[in-house]
């Protein structure tokens, strides 16, 4: 499945339980001898009485305690089942509320509460003064990055204002900020052009992910930040490079509604042992091969 092309292998570990190595993650994660996806997904028993448990692993094969994008997916998949406008799913960071934003394939996943203390990002203590980081990469004249927003939406974020969120090579600039030693478990790292008082650009660097189409929590921690320090509304379009999604900061209860689409683009099983992939009929794929 995806949302604005932030893809991800969805398990349904619901009945019998999928426990794959992290060699096997990585190896169903390859673009090229793989399926390929940005994060993997397993559906299992809640124990807190949600519709679902959502286990998040990374491309790298980290496991992670927040996805955005494939929250909205796992809600769709689990309305569906239900035949039902609502779902709940379980996450490590806690439960995540689902329902039908009105249109097909058109999802609202409540995101909970930002946290923005430094103990909470996680930042490292000697460094949580996030003015003191400053990059610049490549020519003596290359644009600084500097004084990220930093917020926990589930997972660790770190945002840069800046002018153009192309002028900037974010392949490179990404991996150095994601490992950046501020980050004691990491982050993912955006570019944030705001464009208007209730619009915003985003590109995104994941953490484990790398440079993704969107990413939903990012999108909710570049709103936030946006609207907390006055460069925006709480409502704010935020487009990413697969697309829009829409995300209001409810000043009633401080909870974060993120709204996109979702889609599938195949399913089919996939042999325990040997991990080959065998498509359900018909066995069409959405959009070329790439
Ligand atoms: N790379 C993220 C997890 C996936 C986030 C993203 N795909 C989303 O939609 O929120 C992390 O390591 O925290």
């Amino acid at each position: 499945m995806n949302g604005l092309g932030n893809d991800f292998l969805v398990f349904d570990a619901r009945r019998d339980p999928v426990r794959l190595t992290a060699d096997e993650i990585l190896r169903l994660a390859d673009r090229k001898t793989g399926i390929g996806f940005d994060q993997m997904i397993t559906l299992e028993p809640s124990g807190a009485g949600a519709d679902a448990f959502m286990r998040i692993h990374n491309a790298d094969s980290s496991e992670v305690s927040a996805c955005g994008n494939a929250t909205r997916c796992v809600g769709w998949l689990l309305m569906q089942e239900k035949d039902s406008a609502a779902a709940t799913i379980e996450t490590r960071a806690g439960l995540l509320y689902a329902s039908d934003a009105g249109e097909p394939e058109l999802i609202t996943v409540d995101m909970g509460e930002p946290k923005f203390d430094w103990r909470d990002i996680p930042l490292a203590e000697e460094f949580h003064d996030t003015r003191a980081i400053e990059l610049q990469i490549g020519p003596i004249d290359a644009p600084i990055l500097h004084s990220p927003a930093v917020v926990n939406m589930g997972n660790p974020h770190a945002i840069f204002w800046v002018d153009d969120v192309e002028a900037y090579d974010l392949a490179k600039l990404g991996p150095m900020l994601e490992h950046h030693p501020i980050f004691p478990e990491r982050a993912n790292i955006s570019l944030a052009q705001v464009t208007g008082p209730d619009s915003l650009i985003l590109k995104v660097w994941e953490r484990g992910a790398g440079l993704t189409r969107a990413c939903g929590t990012g999108a909710c921690a570049a709103a936030v930040a946006a609207a907390r320090t006055r460069r925006t509304g709480r409502r704010v379009r935020v487009t990413l490079p697969g697309g829009d999604l829409v995300i209001t900061w409810r000043e009633s209860d401080n909870h974060v509604m993120m709204t996109g689409p979702v889609e599938t683009d195949f399913t089919g099983t996939i042999d325990r042992d040997t991990l080959a992939v065998t498509l359900d009929p018909p066995a069409s794929v959405r959009g070329a091969a790439e």
